[in-house]
C-alpha cells in the first residue's frame, strides 16, 4: 500500500513529510514522519543514509519531529530521519485493559505479539524493520534526484521504550550488521527486570520468560558477539523520575561485563536532566555525530 502525503512542512534546510499508509503487519493505518535533509534537494544522484528514531510511551511520530531538534543535525551531516508511530491505533485495536499508558496503544514495545488479543495488530517488530523500510523505499524510489537508503547504510536510536526498541533491534540484527550504529536516550535497558518491561513482555509475548530473551538487550548483549570495535552510546539523566525504577541502564552495563561488549557501552549519566525532550534535544547533537561517523558521513 502506498503512502498518502498528509503534510509537507519546510523545516530547517529540508522538509518534514507527514505520511500515512495501511500496514499489512498491523492491519491498521499507520502514520510516519520522514525528514528529508537539505542534501536530498541540493545534491544530485547521491545516496542519503537513514537514521530511524523510535519514540517512547504515549508518543506519536509528532513528539520527536517537533521537540527533539534532529533536523539541524540531519542537515549538518546529510542523513534522513524516519519517525515511526509507537503502536497500531484505531477502531478495534486492543488497548490496556486498565487503560494505563504503559501498555497497549502508544506502548507496543516494538515486538511482534504472540498473545491474544494483541497478536493480530501488534506486529511492530516486523512493521518497523521490514514492512516500513520496504514501503518507504518503494514510495521514494522515483521522487527526487537523490536516493534514500532505507536498508543498507542505516542507524537506529530511540528514547525510553524506543531506546529499548533500538537496542533490541540493533543486537538482534547485529550478526548481519543491519544497523551500522545504535544509540539510546534513557532506554528501558533490561526490560525483563523492570515493571514496564515485564508487563509489556508478559502481555505481548506471554508469561513464559524464555520467550522474552530474544528481545531483551540484557540477554542479547550476552549472546551477541561484538566483532569489531562497535560501541553503543547511551545518555541518562540523573533527574529522570523513571531512571531508578524502569530504565536502569546500569543493569545493561552489568550484563555486558565479561562479554565482547564489556567497555563498549558508553553510558553517560548527565547530572540533573529529566526524561523530557529538553533532555533528548540537548544530547541529540552528540548522537547525530556518533551516527554520522558510523554512516561514513564524517
Ligand atoms: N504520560 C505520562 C508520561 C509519559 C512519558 O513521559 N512519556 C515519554 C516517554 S516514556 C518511555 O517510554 C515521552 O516521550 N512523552 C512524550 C513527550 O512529548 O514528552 C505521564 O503523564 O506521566
Amino acid at each position: 500500500m502506498t503512502f498518502q502525503i498528509k503534510q509537507e512542512i519546510a523545516s530547517c534546510g529540508g522538509k518534514l513529510m507527514k505520511l500515512s499508509h495501511t500496514s499489512k503487519q498491523t492491519g491498521t493505518d499507520m502514520e510516519v514522519n520522514v525528514y528529508l535533509p537539505k542534501q536530498y534537494f541540493h545534491k544530485q544522484d547521491q545516496s542519503i543514509p537513514v537514521v530511524y528514531y523510535l519514540s517512547g510511551l504515549t508518543c506519536t511520530p509528532q513528539n520527536a519531529s517537533e521537540k527533539a531538534f534532529w533536523q539541524p543535525q540531519a542537515d549538518k551531516f546529510g542523513f534522513a530521519l524516519v519517525f515511526p508511530d509507537t503502536s497500531p491505533r484505531g477502531e478495534g485495536v486492543p488497548d490496556d485493559p486498565e487503560g494505563s499508558w504503559d501498555f497497549g496503544i502508544s506502548a507496543s514495545f516494538y515486538v511482534d505479539a504472540t498473545q491474544e488479543p494483541y497478536r493480530k495488530n501488534y506486529q511492530m517488530f516486523s512493521y518497523i524493520h521490514d514492512e516500513l523500510p520496504r514501503e518507504l523505499s518503494h514510495f521514494f524510489e522515483n521522487r527526487g534526484s537523490s536516493k534514500l537508503d532505507f536498508f543498507e547504510n542505516i542507524a537506529i536510536t530511540g528514547h525510553s521504550m524506543g531506546g529499548f526498541g533500538a537496542l533490541s533491534a540493533y543486537l538482534k540484527f547485529y550478526a548481519e550488521r543491519k544497523y551500522k550504529s545504535c544509540s539510546a536516550f534513557a532506554p528501558v535497558s533490561f526490560p525483563s527486570k523492570v515493571q514496564w518491561g515485564r508487563k509489556a513482555f508478559g502481555g505481548y509475548l506471554g508469561q513464559e520468560e524464555e520467550g522474552w530473551k530474544s528481545y531483551d538487550p540484557g540477554h542479547l548483549i550476552k549472546t551477541t558477539t561484538n566483532i569489531g570495535d562497535d560501541r553503543i552510546l547511551i545518555h541518562q539523566g540523573t533527574g529522570d523520575p523513571f531512571y531508578k525504577e524502569q530504565l536502569k541502564p546500569e543493569l545493561l552495563l552489568e550484563a555486558s561485563k565479561g562479554t565482547s561488549w564489556d567497555g563498549k557501552i558508553s553510558l553517560n549519566l548527565v547530572e540533573g536532566f529529566d526524561h523530557s525532550y529538553f533532555f533528548v534535544s540537548t544530547f541529540v547533537p552528540e548522537h547525530a555525530k556518533f551516527h554520522a561517523k558510523n554512516l561514513g558521513l564524517i
